[in-house]
């Protein structure tokens, strides 16, 4: 699959006093702005509602710095960034998620770390195409939104292969001893993040023979752990249309984290387009949009197959 995010980004053009006229004309800058927050607001499952509770902005500004009628301030936008647990750094500038991924490497990384990333990237040390340690072919990851079918197909072809079948939602609950709801109560979206982070890197140190990892539909929302992710498995997208994806989480009486009210299908629809080409930066697709459960379960076991050739 073509990866739509593996360019770095060269960093900011250097500071001027004045912008030369019209080169990043104010309202494009606005725009572009009102587009990164609106599309992190998705990709983190919040609607404007929640953004508004969570920031102690008012829905009406957010809706207006969204379509960028609005000049908002540095600190309102730091409580935004607060909110949507991102540098705020991150909203100010257009980044790639890769360069989002590197600037939080940096930030926790040992000085000898940087160091080496620093002779690396200057052409010295490692040569600059020697290859990172291949993905062993038993290392299998889902991603997708909630009701894709992760748990379920998961469940049914790792029991066929006789693989071992991991949820991290599960692992990370365990390793608590708390539901995600009481994680989320206690600790935050920013909390809950940090321990699937630290919960995925415990599985991929502490895991032999052949995996089969369902991961939660908002793991894509952290560039750290879907950086470790997708460097340490081969990831399938498990995908289907809106209206199954409403339905299925509707039967299993959960809509976390739409707003449970008549635009909870426009929301869905939202977090699904902003995550689509986050999604998509896994090795395979299978849609079960229209699929039964054991169609799905063969065409998960085939792109496992194919995979591991
Ligand atoms: N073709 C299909 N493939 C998978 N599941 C299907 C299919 N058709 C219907 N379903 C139903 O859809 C639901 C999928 O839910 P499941 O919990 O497996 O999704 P999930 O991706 O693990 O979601 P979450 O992110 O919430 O954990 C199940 O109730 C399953 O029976
Ligand atoms: O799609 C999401 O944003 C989430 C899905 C769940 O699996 C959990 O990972 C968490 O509740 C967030
Ligand atoms: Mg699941």
């Amino acid at each position: 699959m073509v990866n739509p995010h593996s360019d770095i980004r060269p960093a900011a053009a250097p500071d001027h006093a004045e912008r030369p006229a019209g080169e990043v004309p104010d309202a494009a800058y606005l725009f572009d702005l009102g587009q990164r927050v609106r599309r992190i607001r998705a990709i983190r499952g919040m609607s404007r509602k929640v953004l508004a509770q969570v920031s102690g902005i008012s829905e009406r500004y957010i809706a207006q710095l969204e379509g960028g009628m609005g000049n908002v301030s540095i600190v309102l936008l730091r409580r935004i960034a607060a909110a949507v647990s991102m540098p705020v750094e991150d909203l100010v500038m257009d980044a790639s998620d890769d360069w989002a991924a590197i600037r939080r490497m940096l930030r926790s990384a040992a000085p000898e770390r940087i160091a080496r990333a620093r002779q690396i990237l200057a052409g010295q040390g490692l040569p600059l195409d020697s290859h990172p340690q291949p993905i062993p072919p038993g290392r299998i990851a889902l991603v997708g939104l909630r009701g894709a079918g992760k748990s379920t197909l998961g469940e049914i072809v790792a029991g066929r292969l006789g693989w071992k079948f991991l949820e991290l939602n599960r692992e990370i609950e365990r390793s608590l001893g708390l539901s995600v709801t009481e994680i989320y109560k206690l600790y935050g979206q920013d909390g809950y993040r940090r321990l699937e982070l630290a919960s995925l890197r415990e599985i991929v140190a502490g895991t032999t023979g052949p995996l089969l990892l369902a991961t939660g539909g908002g793991i894509v929302a952290e560039p750290l752990s879907y950086e470790l992710l997708l460097s340490s498995f081969h990831t399938i997208w498990v995908k289907t249309s809106p209206d199954e994806h409403m339905n299925r989480v509707r039967e299993q009486g959960d809509l976390r984290p739409m707003a449970n009210d008549s635009t909870a299908m426009q929301e869905l629809v939202t977090i699904l387009t902003n995550r689509e080409p986050l999604y998509a930066r896994a090795e395979a697709v299978v849609d079960t949009a229209g699929r039964s459960v054991e169609q799905s379960a063969s065409d998960l076991a085939m792109a496992i197959a194919t995979l591991r050739k």
